[in-house]
């Protein structure tokens, strides 16, 4: 690999010693040739004493960070690390505890700038998914595993595309506690020991950051809301059965692995060709062309392939099997013609809108809560199984009104911080100016000038300052500067009153808005609490209706 050419270069093994000499034709090994790739960066991390030797650092630096950055402009992302079994796919994505990977690097920076951030006006919401595909199946990371395991269904939203209903989705609000929710999905996560690696990932592993930013104007009452999700895939490795002697589930496991990556291989494919390229395409059915539901890993990663996400792929190599690391770089070459669409996800919304948005759904909960006791009184079986399908229904409208709920009150600690920052400044600049009433810095005469004054009379003759006596007034015959002064300084005095007391009135105006704003917040709040007791309510009589049947 050659960093300064980002050419990677793949050398052929030594041809059979029996075939020198001989034409392709007869030869009786493979003649293999040296093949050559260049991409946006090749990385070499064999021997660690090598200059070029490339960390987990460099590799974060030249990718990571700038991931995040478009995170933060309000971009979807996807890093997926691809390669054969034992490439290095996990290391390069998580990494080990001394040696961080690509996710805890960006997990650690989010919550650095997060912060950092010096906006009072913004506010940061982050929450966390973890899943895995295993033999075609979607598995929930984040709760405990089952016997049998429990997988989750798929479903797909018009507006979002395929999504993993009822995935378990944490919000976070630092990165120890975002770590300690990814070290909970990676010991409950599919691995093996095979041939190739003692501890193989038999299973595609989708880690999900989804970071909300909701700006709020103060002047408009708008808020601006940008919504980002980080997709981290660590893909189960390519193998072939020879190559890893499987056996059994092992060989089971290997197939749906290669299922999902020779679909993999099939999308980038399609989405590579040219003619894909063409808006006149992307426009037109032929979009159906690209394979994506032939696999369920491909079908999750619908957006992030090839729609409204900037995505990279990272190809992991080790000097193994040729064949394999040919076929690696050739995924990853194709991959590179790819032009995904993304955009920037924004949403304007007044307090007007919102305060209508949550009015609207508390609604509907409250009829939802009606209907759901009615069935339960009547005890009738089959109004209750009718409830319980519009109760889940509904269960997803309660999670997002809490959702918005949350949103809401974020808009308000915003609104909070800006008053207080706000306030605070104006407190200092009063403090300062009361100082300088009290205190005044007496006018000073023009020290240059005196002390010109000075010099040029020590260097006055004698004779000439007695000319001048005769002509300068005697000194009590001078104005008295000081009166002149305290005159003046008693005009400035009235004026700094005036100016201090509107300060003071426009002080009280401030605090008293903060303390109408926060009496709002409490009455929102308690009408939060209210919702979340119909929550507790509505499960209750959820397992009620569960203990009917
Ligand atoms: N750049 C590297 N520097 C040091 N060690 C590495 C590096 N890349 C991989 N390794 C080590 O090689 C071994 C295999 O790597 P890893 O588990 O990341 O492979 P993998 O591609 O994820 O394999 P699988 O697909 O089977 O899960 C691990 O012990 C890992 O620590």
């Amino acid at each position: 690999m050659d960093p300064r050419t980002q050419t990677t270069k793949l050398l052929a093994p030594k041809p059979n010693p029996a075939d020198a000499g001989k034409p392709k034709s007869q030869a009786r090994g493979k003649i293999l040739e040296d093949k050559s790739f260049t991409f946006d960066n090749s990385f070499w991390s064999h021997d660690e004493t090598d200059e070029h030797y490339a960390h987990q650092e460099d590799v974060y630096n030249s990718l990571g960070e700038e991931f995040l950055d478009h995170n933060f402009e309000g971009y979807h992302t996807c890093i997926f690390a691809y390669g054969q079994t034992g490439s290095g796919k996990s290391y390069t994505m998580m990494g080990t505890p001394e040696q961080p990977g690509l996710i805890p690097r960006t997990c650690e920076d989010l919550f650095e700038r997060i912060e950092n951030s010096q906006c009072p006006d913004i506010s940061y919401n982050v929450r966390v998914s973890y899943f895995e595909v295993y033999n075609e199946h979607v598995r929930d990371l984040l709760v405990p595993r089952t016997d049998p395991p429990y997988y989750l269904k798929i479903r797909e939203s018009p507006t979002d595309g395929p999504y993993v209903k009822d995935l378990t989705e944490v919000p976070v609000r630092s990165f120890t506690e975002l770590m300690k929710y990814m070290r909970k999905g990676d010991t409950s996560r599919t691995t093996a020991s095979t041939k190739m690696n003692d501890t193989s990932s038999r299973s595609h592993a989708v880690f999900t950051i989804t970071l909300k930013q909701i700006h709020h104007d103060i002047n408009t009452d708008e808020t601006t809301e940008r919504t980002a999700r980080i997709r981290l895939v660590d893909l189960a490795g390519s193998e072939r059965a020879k190559s890893t002697e499987a056996t059994g589930q092992r060989l089971r496991e290997g197939s749906n692995i290669n299922k999902s990556l020779t679909t993999l291989g099939r999308v980038i494919a399609a989405l590579a060709d040219p003619k894909q390229q063409r808006p006149s395409a992307r426009k037109s059915k032929s979009k159906d062309v690209v394979p994506y539901r032939d696999s369920i890993l491909t079908w999750l990663l619908k957006d992030s392939l090839g729609g409204n996400s900037k995505t990279a792929m990272i190809a992991c190599i080790s000097p193994s099997d040729y064949e394999e690391t040919l076929s690696t770089l050739r995924y990853a070459d194709q991959a590179k013609h790819i032009r995904t669409r993304a955009i920037v996800n924004q949403d304007h919304v007044s307090a007007a809108e919102r305060d209508a948005q949550i009015e609207q759904m508390a609604d509907t909960i409250r009829t939802l809560q009606l209907n759901l006791s009615q069935a339960t009184a009547n005890n009738n079986k089959r109004e209750s199984e009718t409830s319980n399908e519009k109760l889940e229904e509904y269960q997803q409208k309660v999670d997002k009104m809490q959702r918005l709920m949350e949103e809401t009150k974020m808009v308000a600690d915003c609104k909070i911080r800006q008053l207080q920052t706000e306030n605070e400044a104006l407190r200092i600049h009063l403090k300062l100016a009361l100082e300088s009433l009290k205190n005044p810095i007496p006018i000073v005469a023009d020290k240059r000038n005196s002390l010109g004054s000075v010099q040029e009379k020590e260097e006055q003759d004698p004779a000439e300052e007695n000319e001048r006596d005769v002509t300068t007034p005697s000194p009590e015959l001078q104005p008295e500067p000081d009166l002149v002064w305290e005159e003046d300084n008693a005009i400035e005095l009235d004026a700094g009153h005036v100016e201090a007391q509107e300060m003071q009135a426009s002080m009280e105006d401030i605090l008293n808005d903060l303390t109408l704003f926060k009496k709002k917040l409490a009455a929102d709040h308690e009408r939060f609490g209210i919702i979340k007791q119909h929550e507790s309510r509505r499960h209750r009589v959820l397992r009620e209706v569960r203990i009917n049947h």
